[in-house]
């Protein structure tokens, strides 16, 4: 990638602050098909309705830090739908929730693990997952996240970095959050370690983000240890 610097300079309606953008502090983390599982048994099962779980995901790092995402989702509905978000822009394609009457947690389909489980379980005791619900893919569930839905956990390493920049992007873009289950914010520079080794906890605008890390058993946190070298 690199800029084509005969027409960046030169506009003058961009910052200073932009054009002093260098090359090496933007990161592009590309997931062209987040759900394959899903897709893997919708084929396998017949059961096109799984579909609506995948999703292509494009985010845009700088200096490290989320600043934009596209989640384009393909079999949303009948002609399908992207959701987008620039830093101070907004999120555009969909309406994120205000709130809802229930907490309903996301967490994943086809990587079950003890870890999971009992991280869901101390949520249900404090009242921070009435509901729990098993979908696939990352997009997907932030997406339910966006929609109405309180929480996405995933305790337990696996999930990459191209899984989780676009989606942290519009996610914050929309007043929520996402870290690994103790609160470590994920780092996307290109040396980085590409698992989420730590997990992944993203949270609704409208909920504690804080409430749902306090209430993750340190005991599922040390088990998910972050590394500093690349993986
Ligand atoms: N153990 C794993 N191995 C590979 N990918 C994983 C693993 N766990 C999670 N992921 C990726 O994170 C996404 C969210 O996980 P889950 O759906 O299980 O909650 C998955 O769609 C998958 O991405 P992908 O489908 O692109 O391979
Ligand atoms: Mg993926």
């Amino acid at each position: 990638m690199g800029f084509n610097e005969e027409v960046l300079p030169s506009d003058r309606l961009m910052s200073n602050e932009l054009k002093e953008i260098k090359e090496n502090e933007v990161v592009v983390w590309v997931d062209p098909l987040d759900g394959t599982s899903e897709v893997a048994l919708a084929v396998k099962n017949k059961n096109l309705a799984l579909l609506e779980q995948v999703t292509v995901l494009i985010g845009i790092a700088y200096k490290g830090s989320p600043v934009a995402g596209i989640i384009h989702q393909p079999y949303h509905s009948t002609s399908g739908r992207t959701v987008w978000a620039i830093k101070g822009c907004g999120v555009h394609g969909l309406t994120p929730a205000l709130g809802n009457t229930q907490k309903v947690v996301v967490t994943t389909r086809s990587h079950l693990s003890e870890s999971v489980s009992s991280a869901l379980e101390a949520l249900k005791t404090k009242n921070l997952a009435d509901n729990v619900e098993k979908v696939g893919g990352a997009g997907f569930k932030v997406l339910k996240v966006l929609e109405g839905c309180a929480a996405y956990v995933f305790a337990s390493a696996g999930c990459k970095k191209w899984d989780t920049c676009a989606v942290e992007a519009v996610l914050t873009a929309a007043g929520g959050r996402l870290t690994d289950i103790s609160g470590r914010e994920l780092r996307y520079e290109q040396d980085v370690q590409l698992n989420n080794t730590g997990g992944v906890l993203a949270t609704a605008s409208w909920v504690k983000h804080q409430d749902y890390i306090n209430t993750i058993p340190e005991e599922i946190k040390n088990g998910l240890p972050e590394y500093s070298s690349k993986k």
